[in-house]
């Protein structure tokens, strides 16, 4: 239990930073809908003021026929330097890169004092993927989501992180966790946090990021490794978790994982074998077994996502998916998704990672 000395200081911090938000334009609400290691999240409202100085920000929310926004507030004097000098600025410039894209959430804008950081990011009101995954589990007394709605839902990750790759950016946390869900049902990509830039073709990155449960074999294996390919493994990963439930190799313990790895997924019956001869493409080994992003958007299990995927009567690519230019492909998705009855954040969490190494 909170002591009430604390519980005053809390009250007067939040009163801050409810200010240091109306002088910038946003009304924050008490509504806190997540935190992180060194953040909180609350709903927020965009002044019309706000709107008539950020075009940006302006023509998103009227596509949305709403002013709620996501302020991310992180309080950089309590931070290690490591977070505020290295890890934040890597994730507000891989924001702005990778902007204009329907299924990676939208930085509006930031600002920033002595005490803290504010990202005023796009809702994703819906709750995360993990969470998704556990109240369909519920729902249909049966664990992982319909192959269907896992479809849709995968098409939207794999043309979101394509766009990310192709802006240059590796993402490197990809987990049910960093997958928000918006009122419509879209999906959004978030958390850029352990980002980093794709830089030269050739170029290997050496830092362990993200979640020993989602991580690639030569991450866990500490050798230099791909950005791109270490995020083809984490989307197995994630398609295993939506379509069974569970996560394939949950362990803890690194060596463990990698003797679980060199076994292979074992799926639950019900699973088709077009699903898992993509989840068997992904999860690879050797790096560059896997199949490529373009190749997972061609597989056969893909294929109907591809079809029901109509703007205006003509079919979306899976590049052409996902750009904000697309409007009626997010009117199509909208809707689709819509009738899917994307549920809100409830259900038991049963497939939860947090460790980040
Ligand atoms: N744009 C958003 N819309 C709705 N909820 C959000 C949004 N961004 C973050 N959240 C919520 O806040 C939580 C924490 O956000 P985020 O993961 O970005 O913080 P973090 O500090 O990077 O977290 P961690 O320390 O776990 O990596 C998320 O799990 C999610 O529930």
């Amino acid at each position: 239990m909170k002591g009430s000395a604390q519980r005053k200081l809390d009250q007067q911090n939040f009163m801050e930073q409810v200010r240091e938000c109306r002088d910038n334009g946003y009304l924050l609400s008490s509504r806190k809908i997540g935190s992180g290691a060194f953040s909180k999240v609350y709903l927020a409202y965009a002044t019309q003021e706000r709107m008539r100085h950020n075009p940006k920000l302006a023509s998103d929310l009227r596509g949305k026929h709403h002013a709620m926004v996501a302020i991310k507030i992180i309080s950089t004097a309590k931070a290690p330097v490591e977070f505020s000098e290295k890890f934040l600025p890597r994730e507000i410039s891989s924001l702005n890169a990778t902007y204009k894209h329907l299924n990676v959430v939208q930085l509006y804008e930031t600002y920033h004092n002595s005490q803290r950081s504010y990202l005023v990011l796009e809702l994703a009101a819906r709750g995360d993927l993990l969470e998704h995954i556990n109240a369909m589990s519920g729902h249909r007394c049966h664990p992982g989501l319909e192959e269907e709605e896992a479809r849709g839902l995968f098409w939207q990750l794999v043309s979101a992180v394509a766009h990310c790759h192709s802006s240059g950016i590796v993402h490197r946390d990809l987990k049910c966790e960093n997958i928000l869900l918006d009122d419509q049902g879209l999906l959004k990509l978030t958390d850029f946090g352990f980002a980093n830039r794709s830089g030269l073709k050739d170029s290997l990155l050496s830092t362990f990021c993200g979640s020993v449960a989602y991580a690639a074999p030569e991450i866990l294996m500490s050798k230099k490794y791909n950005g791109e390919q270490a995020d083809l493994w984490s989307l197995g990963i994630i398609l295993y978790a939506m379509v069974s439930g569970k996560l394939p190799f949950k362990e803890h313990r690194p060596r463990r994982v990698l003797h679980l790895m060199r076994q292979g997924p074992a799926f639950r019956p019900g699973v088709s074998p077009e699903c898992q001869d993509l989840i068997r493409g992904l999860l690879q080994l050797r790096p560059r077994a896997r199949l490529d992003l373009q190749q997972v958007a061609a597989h056969c299990w893909m294929l109907p996502a591809a079809h029901a995927l109509f703007s205006g009567g003509k079919q979306v690519s899976w590049t052409q998916w996902g750009s904000k230019e697309t409007e009626g492909a997010k009117e199509k998705g909208s809707a689709k998704s819509e009738a899917k009855g994307a549920p809100g954040r409830q259900g038991a969490v049963q497939v939860k990672e947090t460790d980040h190494g």
